[in-house]
């Protein structure tokens, strides 16, 4: 794909510590050593690069003209991160299939030849009454059910789209069902990501259920260490482990992710892959997670993974129903609430700027 690129860059202040991140750090560098913002982007391949807009007009005028935006031959789209996941989103909301190919998405996700994302995200008209349909390529090209930090990025887009403002909520079709996000006063984004399925067949994994059809802290050996794992779908798989033979307690910090994230990936026992959670329990209510995720590798946070690994703690009696998740991008809230069964996730959105691409 040729990149000749134009981007717009709003410099509100949540959003300067992202523009920090796309100029200077590699996907994996923690967020609290982030540098002074720069103004100046280096865009690989781009024809044209953003530079200092820092007023706010400059910023209002730049997002609500890229809004509006309607040239064909050109793909519009905006970039948005949640907690460093970081997503290219595009406004499909005129037709029912995505604007772009598979294979255009691991194009503009790639990190040297294109935007660099995890994923590309389509904003698409609603189907079963819904108000929006959401699908998601991975950064591979395979195309998952669903992505928590990807919705909240979803319903900041398209609060922006959509010109809304102040507290609001709205129903979503994904792979994994119903969907539904709130958009809150300060920002931030309440998801309700609906009930976790537990039941092997389903998650899908082929180890054997040991708890009411589930399975919970069973062995799993991979490269020849036994780890403890229980398998929670949110719509996507997710194996998550706190634990393997000989330590109790996981020391996060010391995986080689790289090393073993692939071999739960794409070990026999998970038919559709899995995305792994590797977790250290700090208190009761307060748990630290790295994730491999399928199809897009280390990121610096994943929801859907964060609302598995609060299940899975309940499941294993190593914390309470409503954590703090700490990721390496930053924390979510997260609550298996008892009631309903449905889990809710609160987290940040941040966009990072606006571009174009010719098609
Ligand atoms: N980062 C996402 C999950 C994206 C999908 C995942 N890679 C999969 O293939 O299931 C999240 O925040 O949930």
């Amino acid at each position: 794909m040729a990149i000749a690129a134009t981007i717009s860059v709003p410099l509100t202040s949540p959003t300067r510590r992202t523009l920090a991140s796309v100029n200077s750090l590699s996907p994996h560098s923690p967020r609290s050593t982030l540098p002074t913002p720069q103004r100046t982007f280096k865009y690989p391949n781009s024809r044209l690069v953003a530079s200092s807009m820092s007023t706010e007009t400059a910023v209002k005028t730049s997002s609500a003209s890229f809004l509006n935006l309607k040239e064909s031959g050109f793909l519009h789209f905006a970039k948005y991160h949640g907690l460093g996941n970081d997503f290219v989103l595009i406004d499909n909301r005129d037709t029912s299939e995505p604007r772009i190919s598979a294979e255009k998405a691991v194009q503009l996700c790639d990190r040297n030849f294109g935007v660099g994302a995890d994923g590309v995200i389509f904003v698409l008209p609603g189907i079963n009454g819904t108000d929006y349909t959401m699908r998601i390529f991975n950064s591979d090209g395979s195309e998952p059910e669903m992505c928590g930090n990807g919705v909240r990025c979803f319903a900041k887009f398209v609060s922006q789209l959509e010109n809304l403002h102040g507290r609001h909520s709205f129903t979503i079709h994904t792979g994994a069902g119903l969907i539904i996000p709130e958009v809150l006063e300060d920002g931030n984004v309440r998801v309700d990501m609906g009930e976790p399925v537990l039941k092997a067949l389903d998650v899908p994994t082929k180890l054997p259920a040991n708890k009411d059809n589930a399975v919970v802290k069973s062995q799993l050996v991979v490269d020849g260490v036994i780890w403890h794992v229980t398998c929670v779908s949110m719509g996507n798989p997710h194996c998550v482990t706190f634990s393997r033979e000989g330590s109790q307690n996981l020391l996060v910090d010391e995986l080689k992710l790289a090393e073993i994230g692939p071999k739960f990936e794409h070990h026999e026992v998970f038919p559709a892959r899995t995305n792994t959670e590797f977790v250290q329990v700090l208190s009761n209510s307060h748990l630290k997670m790295r994730v491999w995720e399928r199809g897009a590798g280390a990121t610096l946070a994943c929801g859907t993974g964060a609302c598995a690994t609060v299940v899975a703690a309940v499941l294993e009696g190593r914390a309470g129903r409503n954590c703090t998740v700490d990721l390496p991008g930053g924390p979510l809230q997260i609550e298996w609430r008892e009631e309903d069964n449905h889990v809710y996730m609160t987290g940040s959105a941040d966009v990072v700027y606006y571009g174009s691409l010719p098609l």
